[in-house]
């Protein structure tokens, strides 16, 4: 997937306030995560420190911030390795992806309806991909860059 280039506009990841907001809704997410019965099965012993900085990064990238996932963490190819065989059920897709939304709440990101249907339209569009990479004998493509999300249809409106 090419960048979204979007003249004018402030990247999702600035819109978002950057880095710190983004592993405040991570660490919000995973503690949801932590305490559920459907999803802790992912993670025995817990969700490290390690795996919420790194998926903070791979956030931060997608939104249009700094490319630290690519850089240090293997990219995309290292993302896809991980999800490999985990053989996601809908039911627990789904509950990923409702967990984040609420995660978005409790991190106190902005509530605009503009930035949240663009993040939403990530989140359903990565947690169904993931899904679908994660199923026993799926051939996922193999070699791709990180994606860069715009704000799609309805960015903030300047008339
Ligand atoms: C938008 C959707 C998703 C994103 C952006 C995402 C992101 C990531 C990233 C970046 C990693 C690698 C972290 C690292 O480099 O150490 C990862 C690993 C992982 N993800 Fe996801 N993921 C998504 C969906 C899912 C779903 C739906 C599940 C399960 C219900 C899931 C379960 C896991 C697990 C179990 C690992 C491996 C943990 C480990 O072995 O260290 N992910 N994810």
């Amino acid at each position: 997937m090419s960048g979204v280039h979007e003249p004018g506009l402030p990247t999702l990841y600035e819109w978002a306030g950057g880095t710190e907001p983004l592993r405040r809704m991570i660490d919000a997410f995973y503690d949801r995560v932590e305490a559920d019965e459907a999803l802790s099965v992912f993670f025995p012993g817990g969700v490290s420190e390690r795996h919420r900085a790194h998926v903070t990064d791979w956030w931060a990238e997608v939104l249009g911030g700094p490319v630290t996932y690519t850089e240090r963490h293997g990219g995309y190819e290292a993302m896809l390795g991980h999800h490999r065989d985990l053989a996601i059920t809908p039911a627990q897709r789904h509950r990923f992806a409702a967990f984040m939304s609420l995660a978005a709440d409790d991190a106190e990101l902005p509530a605009d309806p503009e930035f949240r249907a663009a993040i939403i339209g990530y989140l359903e569009w990565g947690t169904r991909l993931a899904a679908e990479n994660s199923q026993v004998g799926a051939t996922p493509v193999e070699h791709a860059p990180v994606p860069r999300w715009g704000w799609g249809v309805a960015p903030p409106y300047r008339g």
